[in-house]
């Protein structure tokens, strides 16, 4: 994004091309499911002198079918449209323009993804922000963290105000030593950010993956599964070399070591 201060992403090649980008991440983020209805917003800041300003999806549109022209360009860091009578930014923008303000992202996504919601609506720390740990998982690698083998993920309430949401995420970034690159809301949904939006898009997946783990009875930190989970029992396949194992009454099998 150079030149002018642009009023529409269309009014230079670049914030076309930005905008362009916005559209097909969330194009396929659309597809896999992860934002149902019109829910779903996604950012990206401009690079070097364009630094002030940011790319977001317009509110309420369909985001499987959004084109450059549905991205409006708003202040970076406070979310103020640029230009009165533009299509309104997302709803959610200030929660971006939070996260803008206090790390080093440049790009902001936000889903309704079915697992991270599960998640944070069964670990919401009902009326006031929580952090969710999380350990052991392979896939905390796949998030930049300082420390890979634990994140303390922050649980913000849903509030009906977003402003309130976005105060307390500014609040909790404002505070945090190195904290997670994402975020959950209880009963809502995941916000990811990273250097680009592919990075954002990867650590999404990740979180996503993890919190899939999580729903089917994996617990997100403090040691082993239970061997009793019954979602977690290991399916058994039948075969000549190995004889199959004996089973207790309860139903569980009894593990041979050879
Ligand atoms: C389909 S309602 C979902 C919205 O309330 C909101 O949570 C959301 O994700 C999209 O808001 P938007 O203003 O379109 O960016
Ligand atoms: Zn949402």
């Amino acid at each position: 994004m150079s030149g002018p201060q642009p009023n529409r992403p269309s009014d230079t090649a670049l914030a076309a091309a930005a905008g362009r980008e916005l559209a097909t991440f969330s194009r396929v983020l659309y597809e896999r499911g992860w934002m149902p209805g019109t829910s779903g917003n996604l950012s990206r800041r401009g690079d070097g002198a364009r630094r002030d300003v940011a790319l977001i999806t317009a509110s309420g549109l369909a985001k499987g079918e959004l084109t450059a022209d549905d991205m409006v360009a708003v202040h970076a860091e406070t979310g103020v449209g640029l230009r009165p009578g533009a299509p309104r930014p997302s709803a959610e923008t200030v929660i971006h323009a939070a996260i803008y303000q206090a790390t080093d992202a440049a790009a902001v996504i936000h889903v309704h993804s079915p697992h991270a919601t599960a998640v944070a609506c069964r670990y919401a720390d009902r009326g006031r922000p929580g952090t969710l740990p999380l350990e052991r998982f392979e896939l905390l690698k796949g998030l930049g963290l300082a420390d890979p083998s634990r994140a303390e993920v922050p649980v913000f309430p849903n509030w009906p105000q977003v402003a309130r949401i976005a105060d307390e995420v500014a609040e909790f970034l404002k505070g945090a030593d190195r904290p997670p690159p994402g975020l959950l809301i209880a009963d809502h949904g995941i916000t990811v950010w990273g250097a680009s939006l592919a990075q954002a898009r990867d650590r999404l997946e990740c979180f996503e993956a993890i919190a899939q783990l999580i729903t089917l009875g994996v617990p997100p930190a403090g040691g082993p599964a239970p061997r009793s989970s019954p979602a977690l029992t290991a399916p058994t396949f039948p075969g000549p070399a190995r004889a199959a194992a004996p089973t207790s009454r309860n139903g569980h099998r009894h593990d041979q070591h050879d």
